[in-house]
Order: structure tokens, then C-alpha cells, then sequence
């Protein structure tokens, strides 16, 4: 992975940075540094992450997943960082047709997507490091209903990967469900290189070993300079340009099999950084095909945003074929990868040309090892970023309100919470039916 920071200096953008100013803040990278090996030494909660290239063991994986090779599909039944990491890995490496998501409690899709399925010759992976997500355990509850239906013994389908305690964790030893842990010390956003992101990849036959391989180069990588590491480069770049205004990150990758990466980032962003009124609201787009919805406002809006565009460099050759208009000519004996870098550098320079500040990160290919080094290089680079910006990066308290509001909605829990849904402020503005 390497990163190009021009476009985000202020002799190109507004916000920009001043090289003067990158150096000063430099100091500051190095004294963290320091701190992030010092958690990753001492196995600290939330910097443990940034050691499981070395510590997810692909063997154990492997064995657990053995019973389930055969699997046409592997539905994984989870959300946030229970879902997003694997979704990105089966994603990016080409199997994520056959690694179908449930992320979300939509009775629609929920069947649809079970009705999909040949339940049969579908492994299904729980994962939930609480335990007790409400929307993992009713999606769970329906699907193993559904296959029980279907005549499929559920437990010969399913694999769990949870917390060492809780009602998941229950379920899986009532049942003798083969079980993984949620890495010890390991937030679900910072777990994409454990088995919460690796079991649908290893059940799918993907080089798992491949992505923690270039987990481990994106460990070598670390550095006490931004100058001499990508991952921090991005990561003080964005807190500086943060700092400076640009409150929104556009985050553009420009292959569509990084879809759920842009995803996968806009959780570990938001919900590593989203503090003390602080935070990049991160954006998901897709490159080119948001330069026909989204560009616009890139160019021609506030200037309040940093984007963040991403490309592997070697692409796969499909060439567009000659053509007898004229006009199209240009295009003929193209490649399709040609015209897609053709429009990254465009618009690029698009961005350069109206002081927006922009970031590149490029990777070689996208191949399982180029993958593990930009997973982990984004978790190293939101680490920073939590260091500069001072905030507790491996928590995320504002989300427990909510929960508790609905278990009380639910009639589950007594929670005050739940009052300020039923004393909700109204001024409900509908068309007047009667005429
Ligand atoms: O893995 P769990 O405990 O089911 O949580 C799922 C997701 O929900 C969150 O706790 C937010 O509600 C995320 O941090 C987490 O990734």
C-alpha cells in the first residue's frame, strides 16, 4: 500500500496542509508510535489488533471449517464489525456472490434471501463478539427455523464465532456448534484479520494465509515518521485536514469488488473516531460511478471534505472492441482498466484543479496479500488518528442508548430510555386525504 498526500498540501488544496506543519506534526506521530507499540506489546485492548496477522492461527481456521468445505454459499449472520469484515474479504476476493450477508433486520430481504439459498449446501456463520446483538440472534433464530423447515439439520450447517460468555456463546455449547473466539482485547471493527472476517474467505477455499500475510506486511510497514509510513501518513493527513475543516471523508474506491471496503472504513471511521464532538464523517462512494452522481459536490461544494481515492494499480485486461462510429473511435482497442484509470487520474486532477484536497492510496493488485496490507494498514491509520486526536478510539459508548431504548420497546428491559420514544416531540405534517 502506499499513500500520495500532494493533493492534500496547501500549494494544491483548501483545506490544505503546509509541509512546515506536516514535520511539526510529525513529532507527535513518532511519540505515538511509540504508544501504539507499547499496546501492542503489552497486548492492550483495542491495540491487540495490530497483532493478528501474527496471532489468528489459519490452522485452527481451517480445521474448523473442514466439516463445511462442500458449501455452495456461507451466509454470515452478523452486523458492524461482525459482518462487514467478512463481507470485504469474500468481496474483494471474488466470492462474494457465494458469501451472501444478513446485516440488517428487514423482513423482506430476510426471506428473500433465505428463499434464495439452497439451505442445504449453505454453511452459515454466526458471529457476534457480545453475544446478545438483537438483530444477529433474530435473523440467527429465523434462518436455523428455515432450514429446520427445509429438512436441514442446522447444526451441521452452522459455525459460531463469539465472545468467551453470553446467550450466543450458550446456543453454540447447547448444541456442540463448532466454535471461534472474538480475539481477546480486539474491538468487532479492528477483527477483519481473525476469524470474525477470515471464515466465509477459508470455507470458500481463499488464501486466507495470503491476507494475514500482508496483514504482517502492513505491521513491518510501521514507522515513527509519516514520511516513512503510509498508514500514518493517511491517518495524520486526515486528522490535519480535520482540524482544518474538512469534516466529511469521501471515500472512493475505484474497483467495484472494494465496495464493502468503503463500507468496512466508514464503520472503523466513524465509530473509532465519532467523539467528543469531534469526527470525519466518512462517505461511501464508488469509482467511476459516482463521478456521475457525487462529483459535483466534490468539485463545486463546500470545500469541507477530504477524498479519499483508492485503486489497485495491475488490473484485469478485458479490452472494449473497435467500432465503426466515428466518435467512439478513442475508445476502440481500450482497455476497460484504461478507461477506468484514465477517469481515477481525471478525476484526481479534477479534484487538484478545484483546491479540494485529495488523498490516493494505491495497492499493487487486488489479491488477497495487497488486501490484508490495506485492512491493516486503514485499522493502523485510524489508530493514529485516534492517538493525534486524542480520543478513545476502541470504544463506542453512544451506541448503547439506542440498544437499550429498543430492548425496553421490546419489553425486555426496563429502560428510561424507552420513555423518550414514547415522549417524542410531534409535528407530523401529512397530505390532507379528505379532499
Ligand atoms: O459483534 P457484536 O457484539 O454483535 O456487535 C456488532 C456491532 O455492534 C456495535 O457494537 C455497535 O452497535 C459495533 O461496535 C459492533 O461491531
Amino acid at each position: 500500500m502506499n499513500i500520495d498526500i500532494g493533493n492534500a498540501l496547501d500549494a494544491v488544496a483548501q483545506p490544505g496542509v503546509s509541509e512546515d506543519s506536516l514535520r511539526r506534526l510529525d513529532d507527535r506521530v513518532a511519540a505515538a508510535h511509540d504508544r501504539i507499540e507499547r499496546g501492542i506489546a503489552d497486548e492492550e485492548f483495542g491495540y491487540a489488533a495490530l497483532s493478528l496477522p501474527e496471532t489468528t492461527d489459519p490452522d485452527a481456521i481451517h480445521d474448523a471449517v473442514a466439516p463445511l468445505a462442500d458449501s455452495e454459499y456461507v451466509l454470515t449472520v452478523g452486523i458492524g464489525g461482525s459482518a462487514l469484515g467478512a463481507a470485504t474479504v469474500a468481496d474483494a476476493l471474488g466470492v462474494g456472490e457465494r458469501a451472501p450477508v444478513l446485516d440488517n433486520v428487514d423482513p423482506q430481504s430476510l426471506q428473500t434471501t433465505v428463499e434464495s439459498l439452497p439451505l442445504s449446501e449453505t454453511a452459515v456463520h454466526v458471529v457476534s463478539r457480545s453475544g446478545t446483538t438483537a438483530e444477529t440472534l433474530g435473523n440467527f433464530l429465523v434462518v436455523r427455523e428455515a432450514m429446520a423447515d427445509a429438512g436441514v439439520d442446522w447444526t451441521d450447517r452452522t459455525i459460531v464465532t463469539t465472545g468467551e460468555s453470553g446467550p450466543l456463546h450458550a446456543l453454540a455449547d447447547e448444541h456442540a456448534l463448532p466454535t471461534l473466539s472474538v480475539p481477546e482485547g480486539v474491538p468487532g471493527r479492528f477483527s477483519v484479520l481473525s476469524p470474525v472476517g477470515l471464515i466465509p474467505a477459508a470455507i470458500l477455499g481463499c488464501d486466507i494465509e495470503a491476507v494475514l500475510a500482508g496483514g504482517h506486511a502492513g505491521r513491518t510497514a510501521l514507522a515513527p515518521s509519516i514520511f516513512d509510513c503510509p498508514a500514518y501518513a493517511y491517518g495524520a493527513v486526515a486528522v490535519a485536514l480535520e482540524r482544518r475543516g474538512a469534516h466529511v471523508n469521501a471515500f472512493v474506491p475505484y474497483a467495484e469488488r472494494l465496495e464493502y471496503f468503503a463500507e468496512w472504513f466508514a464503520q472503523l471511521w466513524a465509530e473509532s473516531l465519532g467523539k467528543d464532538g469531534m469526527g470525519q464523517t466518512p462517505v461511501r462512494a464508488l469509482g467511476a460511478t459516482d463521478q456521475h452522481s457525487q462529483l459535483q459536490l466534490y468539485r463545486a461544494g463546500r470545500h469541507d471534505k477530504l477524498i479519499t481515492l483508492v485503486r489497485p494499480r495491475d488490473r484485469s485486461q478485458l479490452t472494449i472492441p473497435d467500432t465503426e462510429i466515428e466518435e467512439l473511435a478513442y475508445l476502440g482497442d481500450t482497455g476497460v482498466g484504461e478507461l477506468i484509470d484514465a477517469e481515477f487520474e481525471a478525476t484526481e486532477a479534477s479534484l487538484a484543479a478545484a483546491s479540494q484536497p485529495n488523498v490516493r492510496v494505491e495497492i499493487d493488485r487486488l489479491d488477497a496479500a495487497s488486501l490484508g496490507e490495506l485492512l491493516y494498514g486503514m485499522e493502523a491509520a485510524c489508530i493514529l488518528a485516534g492517538e493525534l486526536l486524542d480520543v478513545e478510539t476502541f470504544t463506542q459508548p453512544a451506541v448503547e442508548w439506542g440498544k437499550r431504548a429498543a430492548r425496553g420497546l421490546l419489553g425486555d428491559i426496563d429502560a428510561p430510555e424507552t420513555d423518550a420514544i414514547t415522549e417524542k416531540e410531534r409535528l407530523v405534517v401529512a397530505p390532507d386525504r379528505s379532499q
